[in-house]
């Protein structure tokens, strides 16, 4: 009755529902491999009963060879060779299939994760590190698809070799289907006990092998870095710490385990030598053969054997379902919205003539509750326009652009953007193909340079970018390299100074070709003479284009329609006697 009690008290937790709910969606990928999965099944299924119908014909063979039926000893001796010779082929094409099952599981699996965090909104996304994602691409997906392949084929396998058994020894000797049955009650009784402690350390698991990613990545990332500040000997102290963490975690999971396994396999053994000298007792009255006591010593074994086998299938749909839980975790992250997404293109094919406008009207935001970067901020921008955002560090310009391009949503107000004279558009997903984005950071990828052009626009031809590298001064550089576009820019451009990959980055935007352009601090690497050429190249290229630039110096300012200050939780426009001031301030 308390039992009954527990689970119910365990399904209204929703602990049960959550596991049901992770079960149900690993086998969803199960239905696509039905077919496969279940010639795996089978095979395993043929295996089991081989190996039952070998503890059969190894009776009569002993039989066989003691006298009692000598007459069959050549057909008993083919029958055993030919079923342990159909269990070497039988296990060779089960591990093929497995093989393949799983690798076309896991790359579904990492290919759902990776198009969900493609199309995720930035907003839930950002909360979680780049290194942790990695985790759950990899580790979580390998684990899963590992379980979805090896949890239902081994539990028909097990359950087939138990019922086999169990059916032949109750045939037999019901008294020894008793005896061989004796340990079930403690192997029970000690999974549903280890059940909830092996969910914890599988989540520490996953959460140290999430950490030792994301180090992993940071170190190599910030290799250079790392060198400069001679922080290797820190570093490699934080690489021993994680390591001594996984190893600490691993053993205290391990010591859990293998004081369980010694308390089954003790009352196993117990169990295995009372059937031995049960079996042995039946021999000494005269009531068995050798034959047939072989046969039930082998048969008691994979009784016991089968049973613990199926408990043990708990701890792997543990591990599974921990993994299973972060990966559902990811893929049920809000989408990105693209209900606008034809406005969006019919705006951005108007363009050409009429440009784009964006605006930004009494918007109030913050990050985290009440700590708002500004409240009742306006800004606007218009077709052929540069506008400015100035400000102290810190302040919200980035954030503004952010907003702009709908990857943050303002409590109140409206951020809003179309064709001058036309009906607006909320900034969202779907707007974004109206913007061509150069972030501070570096955004260059491994591969040539014309490769990382044609990422925004993969059939531009090698003229249209040279023209874009044109516009944005980069041909000056680029020409000169022995293999011109063709040049390996190697990871994250390591081969380009700071100014040259700005460049690059700013020819990949016009190609883009978007009619609005959002520079955030991405001229500050360049000379002040190359910085005004820059933007003077990419207004001609396209009078209706609007430019949006966050910045820190006066040569921008000159060339710019408005300029807007950030600071102190509001945006004001300024003039130029306004820039002076914040010019002298800082
Ligand atoms: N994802 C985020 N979550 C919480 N706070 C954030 C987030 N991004 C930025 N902030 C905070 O918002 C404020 C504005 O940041 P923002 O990057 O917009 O400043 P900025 O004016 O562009 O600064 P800088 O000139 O240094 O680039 C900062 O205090 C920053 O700590």
């Amino acid at each position: 009755m308390s039992s009954i009690k527990h689970i119910i008290q365990k399904i209204k937790e929703g602990k049960l529902k959550k596991l049901i709910g992770e079960l149900l969606w690993m086998y969803a990928y199960v239905r696509k491999y039905w077919f496969l999965i279940g010639v795996y099944i089978l095979l395993g299924a043929s295996g089991s009963v081989l190996s039952l119908g070998t503890s059969v014909v190894s009776r009569d063979l002993v039989d066989a060879v003691t006298g009692v039926n000598s007459a069959e000893i050549v057909q008993v001796a083919v029958v055993y060779v030919g079923v342990g010779v159909s269990q070497i082929f039988i296990n060779a094409v089960k591990t093929r299939l497995s093989l393949r099952v799983r690798l076309k599981v896991t790359n579904e699996i990492r290919s759902d994760i990776y198009e969900q965090v493609l199309q995720t909104n930035w907003e839930s996304l950002s909360k979680y590190r780049s290194g942790d994602l990695l985790y759950r691409v990899n580790g979580d997906a390998s684990m899963v698809a590992n379980t979805i392949l090896t949890f239902l084929p081994n539990v028909v396998t097990t359950l087939i070799s138990f019922g086999g058994a169990f059916v032949i020894v109750v045939k037999n000797d019901p008294i020894m289907a008793v005896i061989a049955m004796a340990g079930a009650p403690v192997s029970f009784l000690t999974s549903r006990y280890s059940m909830k402690k092996m969910r914890d350390f599988q989540r520490d698991n996953q959460e140290v092998a999430s950490d030792r990613t994301v180090f992993d990545q940071e170190t190599f990332q910030n290799l250079q870095f790392i060198k400069a500040f001679g922080m290797v000997d820190r570093v490699m102290e934080k690489f021993y710490k994680i390591q001594k963490e996984t190893v600490d975690v691993a053993l205290l999971q391990n010591k859990f385990q293998q004081w369980t396994t010694i308390v089954t396999s003790l009352v196993g053994q117990a169990v295995g030598y009372a059937c031995y000298g049960f079996a042995a007792y039946r021999l000494w009255r005269g009531d068995i053969s050798y034959g047939t006591m072989t046969m039930f010593v082998s048969m008691a074994g994979s009784l016991r054997g089968s049973f613990s086998g199926i408990i043990s299938l708990m701890p792997t749909v543990i591990r599974a379902g921990i993994s299973a839980e972060r990966i559902m975790e990811v893929t049920s992250l809000p989408r990105d919205s693209m209900e606008q997404k034809e406005e969006a293109e019919e705006a951005k094919r108007r363009s050409k003539e009429e440009g784009v406008f964006v605006r930004m009207e009494n918007v109030d935001f913050a990050y985290e509750e009440d700590n708002w970067i500004y409240q009742n901020a306006d800004i606007s921008a218009n077709p052929g326009e540069i506008v400015a955002l100035i400000g102290p560090s810190g302040q919200g310009k980035t954030t503004t652009l952010n907003l702009l391009l709908g990857l943050y949503h303002p409590q109140k107000g409206r951020v809003y953007l179309g064709n001058p004279g036309r009906t607006a558009m909320e900034a969202s997903s779907a707007t974004r193909c109206l913007f061509s984005y150069i972030p501070q950071s570096n955004t260059l990828f491994t591969g040539t340079i014309a490769d990382n052009m044609r990422m925004v626009k993969p059939e531009a031809t090698d003229e249209e970018i040279r023209q874009a590298l044109e516009a944005a001064c980069a041909w000056e550089f680029v020409e000169k390299l022995e293999e011109g576009m063709n040049t390996q820019v190697r990871e994250r451009g390591t081969r380009f100074s700071e100014g040259q990959k700005q460049r690059l980055s700013i020819a990949r935007a016009l190609l883009a070709d978007a009619p609005v352009m959002i520079l955030d601090e991405a001229t500050s690497a360049l000379d002040v003479a190359t910085e005004r050429r820059v933007l003077r190249r990419i207004i001609k290229k396209e009078p209706h284009r609007t430019i949006l630039v966050a910045a820190h110096r006066p040569s921008v300012f000159a060339m710019c329609n408005r300029v807007y200050k950030i600071q102190d939780h509001g945006i004001t426009q300024v003039d130029e006697q306004g820039i002076q001031e914040f010019l002298d301030a800082f």
